[in-house]
């Protein structure tokens, strides 16, 4: 649970290992936003993250359900900047949602200000 200016978000940490994955539909369903958080230093799953994320889109029950894309680890040198975040997750062909992505890093903290706006405006 985060409290911010008094609005309460409350936040699963799903896992994210493969045999986790067909659980991620259940904790979205009715969830106010998706948060896909990415390793934008482990430039080789790129095309996993594509797959698994529009896997999930696909679900019926998510339909219209905002998503948030993290290109989290963007304090390490040789990170993926967020077009080719962008481009390599095909985030322009998603028309059935609001996007947005930012490049993060919740070690430096770079950017956790506009994740927890972007959080607080979409659950207001
Ligand atoms: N350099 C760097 N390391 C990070 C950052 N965020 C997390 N890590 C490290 O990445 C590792 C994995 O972090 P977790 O928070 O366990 O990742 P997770 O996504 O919850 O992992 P699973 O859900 O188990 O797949 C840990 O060693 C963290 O310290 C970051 O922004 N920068």
């Amino acid at each position: 649970m985060v409290r911010r200016n008094n609005i309460k978000l409350k936040i699963w940490d799903v896992a994210g290992q493969p045999r986790y994955r067909n659980l991620w539909e259940r904790y979205c369903k009715g969830s106010d936003a998706i948060i896909f958080v990415i390793d934008s230093h482990d430039k080789e799953h790129l095309a996993d993250a594509k797959f698994e994320l529009h896997n999930l889109l696909g679900e019926k029950g998510l339909v219209g359900i905002p998503l948030l894309v993290l290109g989290n680890k963007n304090d390490l040198p040789g990170h993926a900047p967020i077009e080719k975040i962008i481009s390599d997750l095909s985030l322009d062909t998603i028309t059935n949602r609001p996007v947005s992505c930012y490049s993060c890093s919740m070690k430096s903290q770079h950017n956790l200000d506009v994740v927890i706006k972007w959080l607080t405006k979409i659950a207001s």
